[in-house]
């Protein structure tokens, strides 16, 4: 997979060559280009903004600079547009799978109020398109958003996690939060590591996971569970 992100703030998008991430790509897993947007700007101001028309808090970003940068980073190459936005469709795990199956991501990072609408439109045209929102709740620009996502991506790539499994376990996979985990020592400021996962019984300790999930669903996020597919829950389940 290669991944691109234009943005104003490239030092932003600096941690992607850290750690895990930097590991795949040192690797060759994944490659990574990012972009200032201001190279391809003309005037001494360098200026990717301006006001907004019909007035209004704040500058919109130029379409023009959007998109002869887009035009350079794209290419002829095929490649899914990504454009995090507080207006786009939710960003979620099953998000991240489908992107993981990409060849290209290219990552528009807005900034101000966020970018000229045309932009999106003209390229709509060209392959798909996708606003994003990595949340409710109001960021400075896009760059937070994208390393948020490019993570959550890279990390479902094959040979990027040392113990690929623990991608399909993901919470959300199986549509319930993970239960809580434990490690060494057994007992801590008084504090003892649940029976059952000393036990060696793997069945009890599978059952007592999926109630934990269940349980932690239940109480933090009731419309994951209210989603689920009728056949989810099996008669153990339910009886929880
Ligand atoms: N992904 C993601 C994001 C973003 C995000 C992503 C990209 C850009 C580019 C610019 N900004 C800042 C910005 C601030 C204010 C506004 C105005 N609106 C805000 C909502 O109420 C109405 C008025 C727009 C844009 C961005 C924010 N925020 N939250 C997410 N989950």
């Amino acid at each position: 997979m290669r991944i691109d992100v234009v943005t104003i703030f490239p030092g932003y998008l600096a941690p992607l060559r850290e750690a895990l991430l930097g590991r795949a790509i040192e690797a060759g897993l994944v490659e990574l280009g990012v972009h200032d947007l201001r190279d391809w700007t003309h005037d001494v101001h360098q200026a990717v903004d301006d006001s907004p028309y019909g007035g209004g808090p704040g500058m919109v970003m130029r379409p023009q600079v959007w998109g002869e940068a887009l035009d350079a980073v794209l290419g002829e190459e095929p490649a899914r547009l990504v454009v995090p936005t507080p207006a786009g469709r939710p960003f979620t795990q099953a998000t991240a799978q489908a992107w993981a199956a990409e060849e290209r991501l290219v990552f528009a990072c807005g900034r101000y109020e966020g970018i000229d609408q045309r932009v999106v439109d003209a390229y709509a045209d060209r392959g798909p398109v996708d606003e994003v929102s990595i949340g409710d709740y109001v960021l400075v620009g896009g760059e937070v958003a994208v390393l948020v996502m490019v993570e959550a991506v890279v990390r479902l790539l094959p040979g990027v996690l040392g113990n690929p499994v623990s991608a399909q376990e993901d919470s959300f996979s199986d549509g319930l939060l993970e239960g809580p985990a434990y490690t060494r020592p057994v007992s801590w400021r008084g504090l003892d590591v649940p029976d059952v996962l000393r036990s060696g019984n793997h069945a009890a300790i599978a059952r007592w996971r999926r109630d934990r999930a269940l349980e932690r669903t239940a109480a933090r996020r009731p419309d994951l569970l209210d989603a689920l597919p009728p056949d989810a829950l099996d008669r153990a389940d339910r009886a929880f």
